[in-house]
């Protein structure tokens, strides 16, 4: 509509001259100052615009758009104010996302604040923890200090008491004593004084019975006399009688003695063949009594002793060398036997669990002989019964028409130094008497000794042996075949019968074994066969009986753990006694096999010295002197 009031046209500048329609009416006074000018011309009303807009209006409504016109201004009109409406709701947008940001800015600040709020109770709350604990411990400390006062003074109130009470009991004793001795001398002076009273009536009755038993003894005399005289008068003057009575007599004695002699012999005979010593306590030696007690297991015995005897290295696992040692052994031991020649005495030393008692099984076996197994610990609780059961057993081996092998486990325990101060008269009694039996090379028995600390034994017993094998720890190779043997035996074998409920899952047995080997260094074969045994259980163990390949590994780590737990337990001076110094700094898990077994017996002692222990190959220096 602007241009309706011609806002549109361009204003004419106002002009100094008069205009020219003639408006006389308003015409200026011609001679005014430029200043006096502007000053009216600001009160003046310019109707031209006016009469522009009523000469446009007029012309309009002639016009033939005029309508038109009309309506595109005031389209015009409405496209303007919705352009203003939408610049607004643009600036209603801005203070509203003004009012969000602000909003935002303001929850961040008060999740700082909360943040720096709860870091500060935190603080307040460690800090108080903190305090609480010190103050606990604090009153944990006076506690203990206040038990430990109450506990000094219960003890010395109980030692004041046991005190009082023993210097009581001592009082009362005392005063017993005074009582029974004033009572004893009360007695004895009343006795007396009866005694001197009735002297005269004692000395009277003694005088009688004097008489009257003197009397019975010249009586009896004379009677005896008399007899003795007469028996003797017939047996002089009757010579026949003085033969018979002398030979009855011989007889008699003859009689009493044999008898005597012939059951002890014939009672040592029975018990050397029906029983076995109280000494052994395993033998592959038939005995009746064994027989009637465990008829099956003694049949089997006896069958498997008709079988050709087998190899006396079979199952046994050795490094090569020791084995080659064992069977030239085995070899020598048999021909020995085929030839009725002298045995040779045996000592097996070395770690506990090697295989010392399954060889020496093997060997008797092997070798066609009879095997008795004791233990050195059993000796010393027997007393002085010892001697006896050790002449008792030889006895008994001397008795076998095949030969004994005589395996003496744990050797030491009874072979002690006899110089030693800890064996005592028994025990050297026994070790005398057992040095008596072997004193000769027998070819009746074979004595095999085994021990872990050989370097403990008597030096006569030393002389008499005439071998010394060293049985060490198996190393990787040799763990890594009993480990196969006892899982073959303990496992595959039982779930290849399918008769129990043992399964096994498929997977590279051969790699486990291996693997396991790795594992299981320092371990002795006993260890092993027990880890074979373990694997069977866990399959038992489980729902479905299934062994997988992560339980045996799971199993040997365990073994592993246990075995390193035991080793830390032995003292210093028991691995070093029992021939193990390399026990002495176990290495970790992961150390490899070389550095391990570093270190071997070289020496074995002399009589009189103590144990020399060389280590060799050392090949991890650092890690043995930690
Ligand atoms: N070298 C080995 N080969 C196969 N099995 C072995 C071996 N060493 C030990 N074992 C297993 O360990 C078990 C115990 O071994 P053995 O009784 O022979 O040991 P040891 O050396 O006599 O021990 P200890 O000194 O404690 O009497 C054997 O029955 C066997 O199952």
């Amino acid at each position: 509509m602007s241009w309706l009031f011609g806002y549109s046209r361009p204003q004419q500048p106002p002009t100094d001259e008069p205009p020219a329609d003639g408006g006389g009416s308003a015409a200026a006074p011609v001679n005014l100052t430029k200043a006096e000018k502007k000053a009216m011309e600001s009160y003046r009303f310019d109707s031209s615009a006016l009469e522009r807009a009523a000469q446009a209006a007029r012309e309009l409504e002639r016009s033939r758009h005029a309508k038109d016109a009309l309506e595109l201004s005031k389209l015009q009109e409405s496209t303007r104010q919705q352009e203003q409406m939408a610049k607004i709701k643009e600036y209603e947008a801005a203070i509203e996302q003004a009012k969000v940001d602000q909003k935002r800015v303001d929850h961040e600040e008060r999740r700082k604040t909360l943040q720096e709020e709860t870091k500060q109770h935190q603080m307040r709350a460690q800090y108080q923890d903190q305090l609480a604990k010190t103050r606990y411990e604090e009153q944990l400390v006076q506690h203990q200090r206040n038990q430990d006062e109450i506990l000094k003074k219960q003890e010395e109130s109980v030692a004041k008491q046991e005190a009082m009470r023993r210097a009581t009991v001592e009082h009362e004793m005392e005063l017993r004593e005074k009582n029974k001795l004033k009572a004893i001398e009360a007695e004895a002076r009343a006795r007396a004084k009866a005694d001197r009273e009735n002297r005269d009536i004692t000395l009277e009755q003694i005088k009688l019975k004097a008489a009257e038993n003197r009397t019975t003894i010249l009586e009896s005399i004379q009677t005896a006399g008399s007899v003795i005289g007469t028996g003797l008068n017939a047996l002089v003057t009757d010579w026949d009688k003085t033969l018979a009575a002398a030979g009855g007599l011989s007889l008699v004695a003859l009689g009493v003695y044999t008898a005597r002699g012939a059951t002890s012999v014939t009672a040592r005979f029975i018990e050397a063949r029906i029983g076995k010593p109280t000494l052994v306590n395993e033998t592959s030696r038939f005995s009746l009594l064994e027989a009637v007690k465990h008829p099956i297991l003694t049949i089997s015995r006896a069958i498997a002793n008709f079988r050709k005897p087998s190899d006396a290295l079979a199952g046994v696992v050795l490094a090569p060398t020791l084995e080659k040692r064992l069977r030239d052994i085995a070899i020598a031991t048999k021909n020995t036997k085929v030839n009725r020649g002298f045995y040779r005495n045996l000592l097996m030393y070395g770690p506990p669990g090697t295989g010392k008692t399954l060889f020496s099984k093997k060997l008797a076996k092997h070798s066609g002989m009879d095997y008795a197994i004791m233990t050195g610990g059993d000796v010393a609780p027997m007393g002085k019964h010892a001697v006896a059961a050790i002449h008792k057993m030889f006895d008994w081996a001397n008795t076998s028409r095949k030969g004994v092998l005589l395996f003496i486990d744990e050797a030491d325990a009874f072979l002690h130094k006899r110089s030693s101060a800890q064996i005592s008269e028994d025990l050297r009694a026994a070790l005398n008497a057992f040095l008596y039996r072997t004193s000769d090379q027998s070819s009746r028995i074979m004595l095999v000794l085994a021990s872990n600390t050989p370097q403990q034994f008597d030096s006569a017993i030393n002389d008499r042996l005439d071998k010394m094998i060293e049985f060490g720890l198996p190393g990787l190779e040799e763990r890594e075949r009993l480990i196969r043997l006892y899982f073959d035996k303990f496992v595959l074998q039982p779930a290849s019968e399918g008769k129990r409920r043992l399964n096994v899952d498929q997977f590279d047995y051969g790699a486990l074994c291996a693997n396991l080997a790795k594992r299981t260094a320092g371990m002795s074969g006993r260890a092993l066969s027990k880890l074979g045994v373990a694997w069977q259980a866990a399959a038992y163990a489980s729902d479905d009986g299934r062994l997988t390949e992560q339980m045996c590994i799971d199993i040997c780590d365990d073994a592993v753990q246990d075995h390193r737990q035991k080793m830390e337990w032995l003292s210093a001076e028991e691995k070093t006694r029992s021939m193990m110094p390399y026990l002495l700094d176990l290495p970790p898990l992961d150390i490899p096999e070389e550095n391990i077994k570093q270190a071997t017996i070289k020496e074995l002692p002399e009589t009189k010295e103590e144990p020399k222990v060389k280590l060799t190959k050392r090949k991890n220096k650092e890690d043995m002197e930690k």
